[in-house]
């Protein structure tokens, strides 16, 4: 199956982007050049948008009737698509059903079933078809996924991300333990030969990796035995291939770790011990950490996944995001669909900062996360936890168009022009943004672009 490829197109209008974890940078009339490949090839700011074409086309040897143009009208912008660095596609069904459960429990009465389920390849498509429009159509453009324990299953998800043109990350879950009879991996030696083949279905796919990415998924140690985590670092070291795991999400699931576990120093060095912890590992939920584990995940240069909504729901606890950045430990923004119950990076962002005002009532008001940092951890920072920091999360010649066009509605304008938000028009643009994260939802993702090529438009 071959990846869509975009026509060239020229983008006006205002963009924003992070520049840095606290900085936000609003980029007014400007024109941004990408090309058949999906690659920014010019972008000028402050230019005199009627002449960007007169300009900007001789120099990249283009002619007028080659190229899509698309202006960012008043009161919309483009902004970095969202980059979810930890989501089970499979889990999407049971987003907002969590009832007073917590992680382990939660594990049994909701997630393996629906999970197991999935082996039916007509269910499978219809959920992963589901998940895939849903989550482009909130501005995620990338999304780290958890599939299942099944081959041909975890193997569609990946077609389908193809064919929809989401940027993926395909993780087989692997489980050999501690789980029930008709969810679980019949050996190590079978879940490593499951996982090598998903890693040849989408050798075989996407070559090179333009879209779609194998991901090694040991799905949390409780769940894994010593001989299937050897085996997928030994798998690591010989692929090169990213890891994603969970850890420290749940108190009774670290006293778990250390029952099963009883020779390794932490729950962060038994990943370490078994060649799992390395600079391409995305750790989920890291709310417990030692004072050791984050200065060894530091020293491992692995990355950490934030998913507060799910953090709350279940009933988790409260991360340490600020100690944690302050480590210089790079962070990205997860749903965790469905222990977090929101397809939604906005909504992640938003209770990213509410989750960290909580942190700040518990004694630690230096922990607050401003609008600047979650919108930082929502792209540029998912873009470093993904290992896709060069390509995307931000407008910059070299890197590539994945990009949603943001419309809010004016409170000025006419009725019929509103928006779904009609909060918008008094305030200035950090304010806009302000509003945006804490207002706004998908209805004000007018069109979202991956590599280039539009993926999602709002139907008015
Ligand atoms: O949030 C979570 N979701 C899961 O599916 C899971 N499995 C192990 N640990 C987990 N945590
Ligand atoms: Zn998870």
């Amino acid at each position: 199956m071959a990846a869509h490829t975009a026509g060239r197109s020229l983008f006006l209008g205002t963009f924003i982007h992070s520049n840095s974890l606290d900085e936000l940078s609003y980029l007014h009339k400007t024109a941004v050049c990408v090309d058949e490949k999906g690659v920014i090839v010019a972008l000028e700011t402050d230019c005199d948008q009627t002449k960007a074409e007169e300009t900007l086309y001789p120099q990249l040897g283009w002619s007028r009737g080659d190229v899509t143009v698309r202006t960012a009208k008043h009161g919309q912008f483009f902004f970095p698509g969202f980059i979810d660095t930890h989501i089970h596609a499979s889990q999407y069904p049971n987003a907002g059903i969590f009832g007073k459960s917590t992680l382990l429990d939660w594990l049994n009465t909701y997630t393996f079933p629906m999970e197991s389920s999935l082996a039916s390849l007509p269910k499978a498509r219809k959920v992963y078809t589901r998940c895939i429009q849903r989550t482009l159509s909130h501005g995620t453009t990338t999304a780290s996924y958890y599939a299942t324990i099944s081959v041909p299953s975890t193997n569609l998800l990946a077609d389908l991300c193809l064919s929809f043109g989401q940027r993926a990350f395909i993780g087989r879950c692997c489980m050999d333990n501690m789980s029930p009879d008709f969810y679980r991996d019949v050996s190590a030696t079978t879940a490593l030969a499951d996982t090598r083949a998903t890693i040849a279905h989408i050798a075989a796919i996407d070559p090179t990796n333009a879209l779609v990415t194998p991901i090694l998924t040991p799905r949390f140690a409780p769940s894994c035995t010593s001989e299937l985590m050897h085996g997928l670092g030994a798998l690591q070291k010989e692929t090169g291939l990213p890891v994603q795991t969970h850890i420290s999400e749940n108190k009774n699931e670290i006293a778990l770790v250390k029952s099963m576990f009883p020779e390794h120093a932490s729950y962060a060095h038994v990943y370490d011990d078994h060649g799992l912890l390395g600079p391409k590992t995305i750790l989920a939920h890291a709310v417990h950490l030692s004072e050791e584990e984050v200065e060894l995940i530091k020293k491992r240069e692995s990355k950490i996944s934030h998913c507060p909504a799910s953090n709350s729901a279940i009933t988790s606890g409260t991360a340490k995001v600020r100690k944690l950045l302050e480590k210089g430990i790079e962070i990205g923004l997860g749903t965790d669909v469905s222990g977090g119950y929101s397809p939604s990076i906005l909504e992640a962002a938003r209770q990213a900062l509410l989750v960290s005002r909580h942190v700040a009532m518990e004694g630690d008001d230096n922990s607050k996360l401003s609008i600047e940092e979650v919108l930082y951890l929502s792209t540029r920072g998912g873009a470093q936890v993904v290992g896709l920091e060069k390509k995307i999360g931000g407008f910059e010649v070299g890197m590539e168009w994945d990009a949603q066009l943001i419309g809010l509605g004016q409170v000025e304008s006419d009725e019929a022009d509103l928006g779904p938000v009609d909060i918008f028009g008094w305030e200035s643009w950090p304010e806009t943004i302000a509003k945006w994260v804490f207002n706004g939802d998908d209805r004000n993702t007018l069109a979202v672009w991956v590599k280039g090529r539009l993926v999602h438009e709002r139907k008015l």
